[in-house]
């Protein structure tokens, strides 16, 4: 990766930096609702006085085309160059939104993740995954598009509601799954207590960003990053078309590493230990996903939508152990549907 990273107290006087080089003819920050009124504060003072802010409405049903076209209407309207930098300071949202805005005004300019919830700040704003839901379906229009930076600091967290952060926790949990069954072995006895998040955000990046490098436009192993994603993004794209029934995205990602935790096992990868020991954990931390028997077969369907899918085939990040998984693995509607009915029951 060509970036520049920063976490920690440095990580704001570092973009003061940068935003002060000739070389940038404007800075623009991009922001939502929330991140405009409870973030925002915390960066302004390290920003030049000139600067334009663009604020966005907060939530999952605002990351569209829609909005995009707001983003660049603005741009537009007070003609920002190609030497323009937008920095993004929100969450998942925000930096997927964001990133993808900036990728596609006059064909790139550049962009500074300022990521401010756990999620975003643990898996969102690095590796340079970009992009928008469309027809309902997750990040179904992207592009993969590094970012100059990305400035991390965990006091932005002070102000973050806890079943946000919970829900980035999930993607922690899931780095360690696919990675680090030491870390994993270690949180298990202590479940979700954190004083300081800043090596826990550390090494969770470390952990993303060396499996991106290998790999950054997921020709093979940047799917193991997918974990839960394949059952999760169709629950989250399932419960996100019906109003009032939305849940977050680690929330979902967190049920579907349990359903693909049970594939997992159901194709002879994962032992019954082994699955008892990730189940019992994300159940410790999580509150079931609500949705009913009936309603598995339509949920599993949206999984032949997945961006790891060829052809007929669904291709599934599974475990065969904890700390170890693997890409590729086919499965079907039908087993899809079984893990949800699986974990239904549990
Ligand atoms: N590009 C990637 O690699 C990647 C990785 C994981 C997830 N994602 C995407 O990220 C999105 C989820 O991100 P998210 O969980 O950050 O959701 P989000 O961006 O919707 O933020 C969650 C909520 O918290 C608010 N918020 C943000 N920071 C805050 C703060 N510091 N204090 C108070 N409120 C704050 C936001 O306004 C929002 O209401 C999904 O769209 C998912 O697909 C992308
Ligand atoms: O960075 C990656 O690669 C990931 O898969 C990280 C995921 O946590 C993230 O939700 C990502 O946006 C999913 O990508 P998608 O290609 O399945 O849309
Ligand atoms: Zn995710």
């Amino acid at each position: 990766m060509n970036n520049t990273l920063f976490i920690g107290p440095d990580a704001l006087p570092a973009l003061a930096e940068m935003v002060r080089r000739p070389a940038v003819s404007q800075v623009w920050v991009l922001a939502d609702s929330n991140t405009a009124r409870q973030c925002y504060p915390l960066l302004q003072p390290h920003l030049p006085a000139e600067h334009t802010l663009i604020e966005i409405p907060a939530g999952e049903e605002y990351k569209t085309l829609a909005t995009c076209e707001t983003v660049w209407n603005q741009l537009t309207e007070q003609r920002a160059d190609r030497y323009a930098l937008l920095l993004n300071l929100g969450g998942g949202v925000v930096t997927d939104l964001g990133g993808f805005c900036a990728a596609l005004y006059k064909r790139g300019i550049r962009f500074v993740q300022v990521p401010t919830t756990l999620l975003a700040q643990v898996d969102a704003s690095v590796g340079g995954k970009t992009g928008v839901d469309f027809l309902g379906f997750k990040n179904h229009l992207g592009v993969f598009q590094e970012p100059a930076a990305v400035c991390i600091e965990p006091r932005f967290l002070e102000t973050l509601d806890p079943r946000q952060l919970k829900s980035g926790y999930a993607e922690v949990v899931k780095h360690w799954l696919i990675a680090d069954a030491t870390a994993f072995a270690e949180h298990r006895q202590q479940g979700m207590f954190v004083e300081d998040w800043t090596p826990i955000i550390r090494e969770s990046v470390a952990l993303k960003q060396r499996i991106v490098e290998q790999d950054p436009l997921e020709g093979g192993l940047r799917k193991i990053l997918n974990f839960g994603h394949t059952v999760g993004h169709a629950l989250e794209s399932y419960l996100l078309l019906q109003p009032g029934r939305e849940i977050l995205h680690g929330e979902a990602v967190a049920a579907g590493m349990v359903c693909e935790a049970w594939l997992s096992h159901h194709k002879g990868l994962l032992s019954s230990e082994e699955l008892d020991k990730v189940e019992t954990f994300l159940f410790s931390i999580y509150d079931k996903a609500q949705f009913v028997t009936l309603e598995t077969d339509a949920i599993a369907d949206l999984a032949r939508q997945d961006k790891k899918n060829a052809g007929s085939v669904i291709n599934c990040t599974l475990l065969k152990a904890i700390g170890q998984a693997v890409y590729d693995q086919p499965v079907t509607v039908t087993e899809i549907a079984e893990s949800l009915r699986y974990y239904h029951r549990l």
